[in-house]
């Protein structure tokens, strides 16, 4: 099977990119291309334009992407264990009450064997995956990863750049005390400081009041916000310029931290699309650029599985608490993917 792009926006349209790709390190014009990366960034040439690109409808998606005979997958996954994660927990929080840290994300991932099937028929989820959320996918021989994210990381057109802070979490039941919940508020305002700070240094920035998000069983804290810039910028240094962002990151954003957060993902065997963005511009007369994050997704090489979530841990953060919003968070995903 050729390599497989897929973007899909909350409002349904969607586009399907067949390899073989070619990289380019800026967005080449012309849109129609796709942005893909891990979270370190270390692919000098993200932009991947497709052979072929069609705009694709769930109920035409196996025209593009050619299943070719292959069946839903059945995945058995292994409770993850929870040493590694308690003890990275442990340091990251033990740094934020010494305030030499204000928050850092660990991820944890559960591991599980595909026993039958093929994980690019899940495409087909991704495609109908509830409003509010952006489906993305990339796949290559054996391997791949897909999923829905609720996270813009930007929107770019012109010289108008829109973006959200999208951190703190409830189940959708507990919304009364989350309203009120200073840990969570605490959260997901260290997002928005570091997205207005960052954003400052390339125009005016404009901050809509803190709302909620309900996507895919799921209820966050939601701020949007936006920019006029100053003077154009490739929507690949746009990137360089805020990701990651301190809901799938740190902060302070700096070299010593980062090195730290790079460590723990080792050590915790996160995969690299965890938290990465991912983009695409839309071909044609738009040209219009959207970059999300990639989470609430899985991932897979051979027989292997990978469904990472992560959790922001700032000082009001509890042990127990975060592995509950880290299950909540895979359990959206799985649910998602009718898995
Ligand atoms: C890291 C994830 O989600 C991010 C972390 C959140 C949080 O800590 O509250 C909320 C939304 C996302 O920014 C995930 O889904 O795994």
């Amino acid at each position: 099977m050729m390599d497989i792009a897929l973007f899909r926006l909350p409002d349904g349209r969607a586009w399907i990119g067949q390899g073989p790709f070619e990289s380019f390190s800026e967005a080449p014009e012309g849109g129609g291309v796709f942005y893909i990366n891990d979270f370190d960034l270390s692919d000098p040439q993200p932009w991947k334009k497709p052979a072929q690109l069609m705009e694709i409808q769930a109920d035409t998606l196996a025209q593009g992407a050619g299943w070719n005979g292959a069946q839903l997958p059945h995945i058995q996954w292994a409770k993850p264990a929870t040493e590694w994660f308690k003890m990275a927990f442990r340091r990251i929080r033990r740094e934020v009450l010494s305030k030499r840290l204000e928050k850092m994300v660990p991820v944890l991932t559960e591991r599980g064997t595909i026993t039958e099937g093929d994980p690019v028929r899940l495409l087909e989820r991704v495609m109908t995956a509830p409003p509010n959320t952006w489906g993305y996918g990339w796949i290559q021989q054996g391997k791949g990863y897909l999923g829905a994210t609720p996270e813009l990381l930007f929107r770019a057109k012109g010289n108008r750049v829109e973006t959200m802070a999208l951190a703190g979490t409830a189940k959708p039941g507990d919304q009364t005390a989350f309203l009120t919940d200073v840990k969570e508020i605490e959260e997901h305002e260290i997002v928005v400081r570091y997205l207005t700070e960052r954003l400052g240094t390339l125009g005016v920035v404009e901050r809509e009041p803190r709302g909620l998000c309900q996507a895919a069983k799921l209820l966050h804290f939601q701020s949007n916000l936006s920019v006029t810039l100053d003077k154009p910028i490739e929507p690949g240094a746009l990137v360089r310029e805020v990701h990651p962002t301190p809901a799938v990151g740190c902060l302070p954003r700096e070299e010593h931290w980062l090195a730290r957060l790079r460590e723990y993902r080792e050590q915790l065997e996160v995969p690299g699309f965890f938290g990465a963005p991912f983009g695409f511009i839309e071909p044609g007369e738009s040209l219009a650029c959207h970059m999300v994050v990639a989470i609430r997704g899985l991932s897979w090489k051979g027989h292997e599985a990978q469904l990472p979530s992560g959790c922001g841990i700032v000082g009001g953060s509890a042990f127990d608490h975060e592995w509950r919003e880290l299950r909540l968070k895979r359990e959206a995903v799985v649910s998602m993917l009718g898995l």
